[in-house]
């Protein structure tokens, strides 16, 4: 592991943007860094790892956001079911709001519609964010791991839903996802089993996935009213039941039983993998203005065991061996397939 403290470095001579803060290039000369999977660096803040732009508007959003009490948070592992369950929030939260064949969530990624808090901060700007265009209650994302949150989140009334995914899938998921943005910024990149490595060893956006999977599931059992936990294998499985639980838990259950059975089953195709990549927004070429990632990028495959067709036997020995190891006596435990 490197450390960034030649201070004799020209700016953006670690691959960042050149028009930082000086607080923000003081703080990357002084943490510990590694390169990323597209010759970037990822750099460790209080033992997780962060891109450089979601690192500062961690710190900004630490010190700045003011959660409400009414709002929901949307927290994730990357590669976990984020587009997902933004949609399925949304269309949760929102739906009366209009018919759901004018549902924004078909002209528009459900990562516009449910922003990142800690990408719209930033050390680099001036301006906070205000979320105006926001609808009440305001419905966040955040890759942000629970220990780290900002204090007005955990101290308000305000509720968390977690999803996280069995990290065999994580894994491969991400490794397309970030195959994909390397193709599309025509950088370097890590062979399969260098980022393999990396990933074991806890390095990765947000990582160590495993500290940030048990953070929550530890928070939610301690705070069940507040954060509910959910897995990618288990939506899949009976996302119906789910999407159920997510109102109730949300405080906007579906009121009849006409209701539930009909709106339920509308949420549930309109936020379908099958749906939502074959909507126009999320076709090849679009992307939400000011991000890197393209629309489509977060729509692949939408399985539950992809990890097979990739994974060598001996790689995916030693991603179970960490489960077991990680996850042992928590009560934690996922589907491979
Ligand atoms: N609606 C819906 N239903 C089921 N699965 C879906 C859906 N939308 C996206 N996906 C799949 O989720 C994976 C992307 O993960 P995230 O959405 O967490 O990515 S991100 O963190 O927001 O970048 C990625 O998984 P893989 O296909 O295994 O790569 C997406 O295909």
């Amino acid at each position: 592991m490197e450390k960034a403290i030649d201070s004799s470095k020209p700016k953006a001579s670690h691959g960042v943007e050149d028009d930082l803060s000086n607080e923000a290039e003081e703080l990357l000369l002084t943490l510990p860094r590694e390169k990323n999977f597209d010759g970037t660096y990822l750099y460790q803040f209080n033992g997780v790892w962060y891109r450089h732009k979601f690192l500062y508007g961690m710190i900004s959003t630490r010190r700045h956001f003011q959660a409400r009490d009414s709002d929901i948070i949307v927290s994730t592992f990357p590669k976990s079911g984020t587009t997902w369950l933004k949609a399925l929030t949304y269309a949760i939260v929102h739906r009366s709001r209009c018919a759901f064949e004018h549902s924004p969530l078909l002209t528009t990624n459900p990562h516009e519609l449910v922003p990142f808090f800690e990408i719209s901060y930033s050390l680099n700007k001036k301006d906070i964010p205000s979320f105006e265009h926001l609808y009440t209650p305001r419905i966040f994302g955040t890759h942000i791991p629970y220990s780290t949150l900002p204090d007005s989140i955990v101290n308000s009334n305000c509720r968390i839903v977690y999803i996280c995914r069995n990290p065999l899938d994580q894994f491969i998921s991400c490794w397309h996802f970030l195959l994909k943005l390397a193709h599309d910024k025509e950088s370097e990149t890590l062979s399969l089993e260098e980022y393999f490595e990396k990933v074991c060893n806890g390095v990765q956006h947000a990582g160590p996935f495993w500290e940030h999977v048990l953070g929550y599931w530890k928070a939610s059992l301690d705070n069940s009213h507040k954060i509910l936990f959910l897995k990618y294998e288990d939506l899949k499985e009976d996302t119906h039941s789910y999407v159920k639980k997510l109102a109730e838990f949300l405080g906007c259950p579906f009121s009849n039983v006409e209701e539930k059975e009909r709106v339920i089953e509308e949420i549930v195709k309109l936020c379908s993998f099958e749906n939502m990549k074959d909507l126009e927004v999320n076709k090849p070429g679009r992307n939400i203005p000011g991000h890197i990632p393209k629309n489509s990028d977060y729509f692949r495959k939408g399985e539950v065991g992809d990890w097979t067709n990739y994974l060598t036997p001996s790689m995916s020995k030693r991603l179970k061996n960490l489960m077991e190891e990680k996850f042992s006596g928590s009560g934690l435990a996922f589907k491979l397939s």
